[in-house]
């Protein structure tokens, strides 16, 4: 498929229309049936309710953010076109600029979060996956979201960021809350959002990523050092260490969500797993794959281009549904809809695809990893103990409660 193919007037195709709201919360409750009609209208839709454009089939979401010169970061990955609207904060100066600049910070955070420099990592992550799985079995029954899956993250990946351990709870998962909804409309749990982040997350997070209050050696301190270096200007290290604040923290925590709900509602799935520990990894891809965390963004067209027949002027938003492309029969067969840890997941778009593909993947793989390992070895079985309370956000799926019990192995 051509992206960069001269626009052929003749040949353009009427793009089909749609006044689907990805945003209502009954296609956030089950986004998938939506997905498979958005998938059935064509490679290109358009969203008449939000003036931009869709994609939902995995081979048009592949060619598009592998081409970040056609499709740029720049005017926001959100709905909102940073040409013509004010942003909610300063852009991320990794996650929202274009090549060359993206390529000087990303090679920085990419160092740090490369499989060399977290390596040293995996015995305390796996310490305190240990201490935490030894609570849970104590407790028999308790809430996976606030228990296990927030709890988790909010000490490992905090800590290796070097951040202080007061006000995490209170301050980091709303601050993540307000940037995921900030990807789509300003609607009602946008606004929510805001004015609950701005009566203390931003100032707390601001305040975090100063350099007196990183621990050394940390993530962080070592993103000022980046700076000492001449690797970043000085005031880009503090706008790097809110990205990993932004980034690395709800999306953490929902994917542990997603695989929790996942296990309980297919038990087979989790014998598996216990039966065989080590593939847990490989069980976390299924994972990604079945219920992505981050399920849509935008790109923003920087000249007209013509997409599977149809053509798109410029200044255009393009929302890519990546939480589709993983359901994509066209790519993942007739059994896309299974939740199958056998399955070999690799290759699915749950962090992106191209230059802008998750800086942070691996060492979100390996608090997953270690999560359900630790899981895996000493846990028979997970019940699901009620309904689980969806959380709804503008761009990520995750859980706001889910009681369950455990039984020991
Ligand atoms: C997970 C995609 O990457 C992100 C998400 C949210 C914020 C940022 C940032 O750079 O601040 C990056």
């Amino acid at each position: 498929m051509q992206t960069t193919a001269p626009v052929d007037r003749e040949a353009a195709v009427a793009v089909p229309r749609t006044d689907f709201d990805p945003y209502a919360d009954a296609a956030l409750d089950d986004p998938y049936p939506h997905y498979e009609m958005l998938r059935e209208l064509g490679p290109v839709f358009y969203l008449s309710r939000y003036e931009a454009y869709g994609l939902a089939r995995h081979a048009e979401i592949d060619a598009v953010l592998r081409d970040p010169v056609t499709f740029c970061s720049s005017a926001g990955v959100g709905l909102a076109n940073f040409h013509t609207t004010e942003p909610w904060r300063k852009p991320s100066i990794i996650l929202e600029v274009d090549p060359p600049m993206h390529g000087r910070t990303r090679k920085v955070v990419a160092g740090l979060l490369a499989p060399a420099s977290i390596g040293p990592l995996r015995a305390r992550f796996e310490q305190e996956a240990d201490r935490l799985v030894d609570r849970l079995l104590e407790k028999g029954r308790f809430d996976a979201v606030t228990d296990l899956c927030e709890a988790y993250p909010l000490k490992v990946f905090a800590d290796a960021v070097g951040i202080p351990a007061e006000g995490r709870e209170q301050y980091l998962l709303p601050y993540g809350d307000m940037v995921f909804n900030a990807f789509g409309p300003v609607n009602e749990r946008f606004r929510k959002c805001l004015a609950k982040a701005q009566s203390g997350a931003i100032d707390w997070i601001a305040e975090v990523c100063k350099r007196e209050n990183l621990t050394p050696g940390g993530f962080g301190a070592r993103l000022y050092e980046a700076a000492d270096e001449g690797l970043l200007a000085p005031e880009e290290a503090p706008m790097l260490v809110r990205t990993l604040l932004s980034a690395g923290l709800d999306t953490t925590v929902f994917t542990l969500c997603n695989a929790i709900r996942s296990f309980t509602r297919f038990p087979d799935q989790w014998a598996l797993v216990h039966a065989n520990p080590s593939m847990a990894r490989q069980a976390l891809e299924e994972v990604l794959r079945y219920e992505s965390t981050f399920h849509s963004f935008y790109r923003t067209t920087t000249r007209e281009v013509e997409v599977a027949g149809v053509t798109m002027g410029p200044e255009q938003k393009v929302c890519v549904f990546i939480g589709s492309a993983n359901r994509d029969p066209r790519r993942w067969g007739d059994t896309a809809d299974r939740f199958d840890v056998t399955r070999r997941a690799a290759g699915n778009m749950a962090f992106g695809t191209g230059v802008h593909g998750c800086a942070g993947q691996m060492i979100a793989r390996l608090e997953g990893e270690i999560v359900l390992t630790a899981l895996a070895r000493r846990v028979k079985s997970f019940e699901a103990e009620g309904t689980p309370v969806i959380h709804y956000n503008n761009s990520v799926r995750g859980y706001t409660s889910m009681p369950v019990r455990i039984t020991a192995a």
